[in-house]
């Protein structure tokens, strides 16, 4: 058997105050009852007494005059009283003269009162009793009194039961039971429909105080949910909106473009260069300088377009609603602008550019995701274009983003199949001509399309570890090949190998290529490690202390690109390097009448002054070398020498020669296109 309790709140203060209202009531009733009728009993005693005095007073003298008519009389007077059960009037000696019997056959009473009293006559010679009163009065009427009452009471008490039951349960209902119903309903209500309505209320009592709090949580609630969505839909460094709310955001403008065929850019901008900032700089000025690109770049559009961060320093524009794509470039032209203008950080003037990438719905896209790819490939492209710039995306980069990919892919079963090549470029003696190592650059023939340049396939081999793969591979057959020149009587040609940042990452790959040297069987100090200037930037101390490993095995090291990118000459002095390789984008400026004569001869100067080895890039004409020569760079390499040559081709130009092989060049001046 299963008993159930009544759930309602208000049911359950009426359950235990009724019962105990009834309780009070009726025990109220009936003391009232009681006291009612010991008053009534009081009243009967005290006529009892009044009556037997009166019969008494009144019997005494007929008594001694033994006037038995008057006796008579007088006591059968007294069967009248309606509350007379029995008189009795004894003599002196005990003999009954006179009983007199009330009318009630059948009183109903429950209690009789009795009163005797001594008839007493005063004479000269001193008081004569002549007989005693007995009368005995029953509480019939009383009782019948009470009955009657006691019913009207009792109406009165349910009346007045009900009455307050009533009462009782309005104000329970209305004090109770109706606001908790109110705050029930409300709390269902807040948590089905996910809203925060707060519960108007007005009384001040103990549920107002709870209604009160209540409230108060709804709105904290509310508060919280406001800034986790806030969190969820912004990037905590900027404040921007994040990817998922561009994407929201950039989905409803393509729904509202189509429905009123207008059309939207999306700018996909990422800052030039950042890295090296943040790693010069440390991270906590790059998050400055973070945040000053964003608000420079909000600053620039409309309230109704969108900025997002979209992760590192990459940030995607919406621009709504505009009118061609001239305004989109104009956009993208004063991004540029503001971005460019210098910011302070770490009391350094630091002067960023931002490359953008356009595209445009709905030529280029119909949905959010290839917009935002296309854009992205647009970027690509700017970047390309030598940066700080901005670029529309077209199918041809499209095909360009696929041929990357394919080669990406195809690549990774380049070097199992043996598809790669090593080619060498001299190094020349500036003032003997003399070959004096080599470089090694590779090349990919690939069947059914020929030779394809690094240019085309080691920025892809950049994006993932299989460069690491490509640089042991490099590594092994230059090792190989010193070897061999060793052993064909060639004599020791140090040969310079490119190592892209990657290989800086991890201590494991570094030591894969000491192994593999060793292995080799040759002298380290046959192989200079060329490494640019951006693989010191990502990691510094890794990198420095990997580059001091290559070192103490007797590696030489080799700056690649010098003073192309943010060359730090704090970190250029903690590195162990042997020699510095000038940027040919200086070499070829030497005789153009810029400032690339006075760069390069500050840059010789430098190493000389350092002790270092030097190496002019990307010789073309026999006007730099005469300057190089001149100003006291001891070795260059360049097209005006050789390309880079498979090794069949190569090895001829190592033949013992007299004079060294490019000694006559500078002097001959032969046209270049003799040359390649
Ligand atoms: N991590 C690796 N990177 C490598 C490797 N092999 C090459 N590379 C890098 O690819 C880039 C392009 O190289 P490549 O097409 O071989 O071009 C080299 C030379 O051909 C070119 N060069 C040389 N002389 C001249 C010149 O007179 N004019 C001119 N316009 N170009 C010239 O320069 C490239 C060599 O540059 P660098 O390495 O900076 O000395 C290039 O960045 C290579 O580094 C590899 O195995 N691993």
């Amino acid at each position: 058997m299963t008993i159930s309790f009544p759930r309602g709140i208000g049911t359950k203060l009426l359950l235990i105050v009724l019962p105990g209202m009834l309780v009070g009531t009726v025990a109220m009733f009936l003391a009232f009852e009681r006291i009612d009728e010991r008053g009534r009993m009081a009243a009967l005693q005290l006529r009892l007494d009044n009556f037997a005095i009166t019969l008494a007073a009144a019997l005494v003298k007929p008594m001694w005059e033994f006037d038995d008519t008057t006796v008579e009389r007088l006591f059968a007077a007294t069967a009248d009283v309606p509350e007379l059960l029995e008189a009795r009037l004894v003599y002196a000696d005990e003999t009954v003269l006179a009983i007199a019997r009330g009318h009630r056959a059948d009183p109903g009473f429950v209690t009789t009162l009795h009163k005797s009293m001594d008839l007493v006559q005063k004479s000269p010679t001193g008081d004569v009793t002549v007989g005693r009163l007995e009368v005995a009065f029953h509480d019939g009427l009383v009782q019948e009194e009470i009955h009657s009452q006691r019913a009207g009471g009792l109406l009165v008490l349910v009346g007045s039961f009900l009455l307050l039951g009533g009462a009782t349960l309005i104000a329970v209902r209305r004090i109770v039971a109706q606001p908790l119903s109110r705050l029930r309903d409300s709390l269902y209500r807040n948590a089905s429909t996910l809203t925060r309505e707060p519960l108007v209320w007005q009384a001040r009592d103990e549920l107002g105080e709870v209604v009160g709090a209540y409230n108060q949580l709804l709105a904290e609630i509310d508060q919280h949910n406001r800034d986790i969505h806030h969190l969820a839909y912004h990037d905590p460094l900027t404040n921007l909106p994040n990817r998922q709310l561009l994407e929201d955001r950039l989905g409803h403008a393509i729904a509202v473009a189509e429905r009123h065929q207008r059309q939207i850019a999306v700018l996909f901008a990422d800052i030039d260069n950042f890295k090296v900032v943040n790693d010069t700089l440390g991270h906590k000025q790059g998050d400055r300088l973070l945040n000053t690109v964003a608000e420079r770049i909000a600053a620039t559009v409309r309230g109704m377009d969108t900025v997002a961060r979209w992760g590192g320093d990459e940030f995607v524009l919406v621009l709504e609603t505009i009118s061609s794509p001239g305004e989109a470039a104009s956009v993208a032209e004063k991004l540029i602008e503001a971005v460019g203008v210098p910011v302070a950080l770490n009391t350094t003037l630091i002067r960023i550019g931002v490359s953008i990438g356009i595209s445009l719905y709905p030529q280029d896209g119909r949905d959010v995701t290839t917009l935002i790819k296309n854009a992205d490939m647009a970027l690509f492209e700017a970047k390309g274009r030598g940066r700080n710039t901005f670029h529309f995306f077209d199918q041809a980069m499209n095909n360009r983003a696929l041929r990357r990919l394919d080669i990406a892919v195809a690549l990774r079963h380049a070097i199992a199949q043996d598809q790669l090549e090593l080619y060498y470029q001299p190094k020349v003696d500036t003032r003997s001509g003399a070959i004096v190592g080599a470089e090694a650059l590779v090349r990919w023939r690939r069947p059914g399309e020929g030779i394809i340049p690094p240019g085309d396939f080691i920025p892809q081999a950049e994006e993932s570890d299989l460069i690491v793969a490509v640089g042991e591979w490099v590594m092994r057959r230059a090792c190989a090949q010193v070897l061999s020149w060793r052993q064909q009587g060639f004599g020791d040609i140090p040969v310079a190998v490119n190592l892209s940042p990657r290989h800086f990452q991890r201590e494991r790959d570094i030591d894969r290529i000491i192994a593999l040297v060793e292995e080799a069987g040759i002298p380290p100090s046959l192989i200079e490690i060329e490494v640019t200037e951006s693989t010191v930037m990502r990691d510094p101390d890794l990198a420095i202390a990997l580059l001091w490993r290559l070192r103490d095995h007797g590696f030489g090291i080799a700056i690649d690109d010098f003073g192309s990118g943010y060359s730090n000459l704090s970190y250029l002095r903690r590195l162990p390097i042997r020699t510095l390789k000038i940027d040919r984008a200086f070499v070829a400026d030497i005789d153009q009448g810029k400032d690339g004569a006075e760069i390069v001869r500050a840059i010789i100067a430098m190493a000389n002054a350092l002790g270092l080895g030097l190496v002019a890039e990307g010789v073309e004409t026999e006007a730099q070398l005469r300057f190089l020569r001149d100003a006291d760079c001891a070795v260059a390499q360049g097209y005006y020498f050789s390309r880079p040559l498979p090794v069949a081709e190569f090895e001829p130009l190592l033949r013992p020669s007299e004079p060294p092989v490019f000694a006559a060049r500078p002097i001959l001046a032969r046209p270049l296109a003799a040359l390649t």
